[in-house]
């Protein structure tokens, strides 16, 4: 039998990716727009969300960030911040996702004179409200952070050293984003050197807009441990009965480094044709560390359960496939390894197993 978006709707999933202003509620936009005087295309909260999804298909990534100012706009303060983070908690764990690692960029949060410690506390505390609201409607949810600095601006040491002082209160990770040519992760290399020496946990958009040399220096310079998109790593590997891989395909499979897939936004920024043509197929038959984000809900129109409806429609996945990327993202996150294994060993794998036998 086929596999419905209301029965992916109801397993448990892991999200590694997804931007937290990329994926506040039409609604909120618009109210919030309204209190900060931030002047928006239209105030309709369907027409808007109907905006951001098309002007965001344009084909270019430089082009689809251009829509994040309309979110960063309302996303100025205290009160604002923490109710994005916790409508953020609350629709990730409606749509079934368990365990997810949200990031934001809290650079981009300091027009109104909030410092970054108190963006980071607002957000957090939304996270954590989101998340006490969801386990009382009976929808558990862990929320980790992911604190990411804008690759063009030069704050990564700055953000990196917030990241680490938030480590104990719910910020797992650090990251950086933003457009990706011309902008390579070396420029940051002091930053994720400090992380390193740290013992913390960092991934990198690579290999998204631009290819094969960002997600070497991602890897080999800068010692990411996951890969943001990580798509155009297929660059590498060349087609034939069986694929042949070249030296950082066969890496970055024999390390098991994971890849934070995002078939919606790649579609929309031109790192794939369609879903269809997505290379997630052959990243998964070839058993690369695959695992399925949403990236940016708002933006895609998307959610977690969607973004699986797209893949099993698409390559004819089952529940045994939707697991595979489960467990892998579930093993991939940055929480501890004893606190990924109770998620994966007592939410996901009793969950499945009754749809798999
Ligand atoms: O897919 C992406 N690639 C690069 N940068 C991105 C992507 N999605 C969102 N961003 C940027 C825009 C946001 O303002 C920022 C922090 O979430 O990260
Ligand atoms: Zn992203």
């Amino acid at each position: 039998m086929a596999i419905s978006y209301e029965d992916i709707v109801k397993v448990p999933k892991a999200l590694l990716h997804d931007h937290l202003d990329g994926g506040l509620r039409p609604a909120t936009i618009v109210e919030l727009a309204a209190e900060a005087g931030h002047e928006l295309p239209t105030t309709d909260p369907e027409a808007l969300g109907r905006w951001f999804a098309e002007a965001a298909n344009s084909g270019s990534l430089e082009r689809y960030l251009e829509t994040f100012a309309h979110t960063v706009a309302v996303m100025q303060t205290g009160p604002a911040l923490r109710r994005v983070a916790r409508e953020c908690a609350l629709d990730l764990a409606a749509d079934g996702v368990v365990y997810a690692e949200v990031r934001f960029a809290p650079e981009q949060h300091l027009e109104q004179n909030l410092t970054l410690d108190e963006v980071v506390d607002a957000v957090v505390t939304g996270f954590r409200e989101g998340s006490a609201l969801a386990a009382e409607a009976g929808t558990p949810i862990r929320v980790g952070t992911l604190l990411t600095a804008m690759r063009h601006a030069a704050r990564s040491q700055e953000i990196a050293e917030l990241a680490v002082r938030h480590r104990d209160t719910g910020v797992v990770g650090f990251d950086i984003a933003g457009a990706e040519a011309g902008f390579p992760p070396t420029r940051h290399l002091d930053a994720f050197e400090y992380l390193q020496r740290e013992n913390f946990h960092f991934t990198i958009h690579a290999g998204e807009a631009f290819g094969l040399p960002s997600i070497w220096q991602a890897i080999q310079w800068c010692g990411a441990d996951r890969l943001g998109h990580g798509v155009r790593i297929v660059d590498d590997i060349t087609p034939g009965n069986p694929p042949v891989l070249g030296r950082l395909a066969a890496y970055v499979r024999d390390k098991r480094i994971p890849l934070e897939l995002c078939p919606s936004s790649n579609v929309q920024t031109g790192a794939a044709a369609s879903i269809a043509d997505h290379p997630i197929g052959l990243l998964r038959d070839l058993r690369f560390r695959v695992t399925v984000n949403t990236d940016n809900r708002l933006m895609s129109g998307t959610s977690m359960s969607r973004e699986m409806a797209l893949l099993v429609d698409a390559f004819g996945y089952g529940w045994k496939e939707l697991q595979w990327f489960t467990i892998n993202a579930m093993k991939s996150a940055f929480i501890p390894f004893d606190e990924r294994l109770k998620i994966i060993d007592e939410v996901i794998k009793p969950a499945y197993a009754k749809l798999i036998s």
